[in-house]
């Protein structure tokens, strides 16, 4: 069993500069299909279940699952973390259910969708901080709300997200409060706000600096040299993709993701956790639909769903050969989450800062 909190794995891979795919899942073929694709390259495994993924497989199945997959894969080190907590109960019950890591998406109120302001935020993420860690699982926080720089709209594609018209203050993460935000909560790795937002639609043309401001990310990592810092979001939805979805029969409008070379860009500022769904859900749907659209009488679930398995695979293991997480699993010598907690109570693992203000 190579269960492992997020925190050292993204320690690790600051160490040694790449990152880490988080890829999101809901059921036993998306769990197969990024652990084949990690097996294959020797890359260490970032899982994450969103509450919707909590609610649809249930949390027993989820928590099975992962057993099964460590089982199946005992050198992949593989962390199971929950997407986008809305409240502190939320992490508390899947750490209860054994995710070695939460995120507290404070950012946002406890509907997942109304803005939260930062007293709020510092608040119920310190105090997941202060819950996780006791146990040795790992925390991420979210300052700053998804959105899209071009039209100023929240993103609430997948019933997460804020509702309606954001101010440029609210869409980009100010890195003087990501600093202070890190000091009081303490988080292992922090999601910024960039101009990035879920889904597959989130530029209308190939986003340059001002749409997609990773200018922000090398600001805060100038501030935070020691916070894994997380990109949500990051799907590239790229054009044979959405190509394949087409061809196959599905009706998916010209869209733009985020370049693979400026999440690379930001692996070299700092980014160490990479969210990444809408890649995977195309790759499967298009996959699904070439099946049956062929196939118009098939009706057993495996003929379409080892393809889509097959799909997803291969853009998992093309994703983890840019971020550079290929060959580093086997490098990893799991660390119990007992052990965790022993160096959290020391303040082994407490924040580090550029300035000696913030410290204080
Ligand atoms: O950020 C994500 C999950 O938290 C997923 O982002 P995408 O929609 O770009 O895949
Ligand atoms: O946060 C967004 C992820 O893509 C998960 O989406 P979901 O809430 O529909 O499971
Ligand atoms: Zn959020
Ligand atoms: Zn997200």
């Amino acid at each position: 069993m190579a269960l492992i909190t997020l925190r050292q794995l993204l320690d690790h891979a600051a160490e040694h500069d790449y990152g880490v795919p988080a890829f999101n899942i809901n059921n036993m073929e998306q769990g197969l299909a990024v652990m084949e694709a990690a097996a294959s390259v020797d890359a260490p495994v970032i899982i994450q279940a969103s509450r919707g993924a909590r609610a649809y497989a249930n949390d027993v199945m989820l928590a099975k699952m992962i057993e099964a997959l460590a089982a199946i894969w005992p050198d992949i080190p593989l962390v199971m973390h929950l997407d986008h907590g809305n409240a502190e109960s939320t992490c508390a019950s899947a750490i209860r259910f054994g995710f070695t890591s939460v995120m507290m998406d404070g950012s946002l109120k406890a509907d997942g969708k109304t803005p939260a302001d930062y007293d709020y935020n510092v608040r119920v993420t310190r105090s997941v901080v202060d819950m996780a860690h006791w146990v040795g699982a790992s925390v991420e926080g979210e300052l700053g709300v998804l959105g899209s720089l071009e039209s100023g709209m929240g993103e609430k594609e997948d019933g997460h997200g804020a509702e309606g018209k954001l101010s440029h203050d609210q869409l980009l993460t100010d890195p003087a409060q990501a600093e202070d935000f890190v000091a009081r909560t303490k988080v292992d790795a922090l999601a910024i706000a960039m101009g990035t937002s879920h889904g597959a639609y989130k530029f209308s043309r190939k986003p340059d600096g001002a749409i997609l401001a990773m200018q922000v990310v090398e600001e805060i990592h100038r501030r935070l040299p020691g916070t894994h810092l997380v990109m949500h979001g990051s799907s590239s939805v790229p054009q044979d993709l959405q190509d394949a979805f087409n061809a196959a029969g599905g009706e998916m409008p010209q869209t733009w993701g985020v370049p693979v070379a400026e999440i690379q860009h930001g692996i070299k500022y700092g980014v160490r956790k990479i969210n990444i769904d809408t890649d995977n859900r195309i790759a499967m749907t298009a996959a699904i639909r070439g099946v049956l659209g062929k196939n118009k009488g098939e009706f057993d679930p495996r003929k379409y769903l080892k393809p889509a398995m097959d799909a997803m695979r291969a853009v998992c293991k093309q994703r983890y050969e840019e971020f550079g997480t290929a060959g580093q699993a086997s490098k990893i010598k799991p660390i119990p989450l007992s052990e965790m907690a022993k160096r959290y109570a020391s303040g082994a693992l407490d924040p580090q800062f550029a300035s000696k203000k913030a410290a204080e």
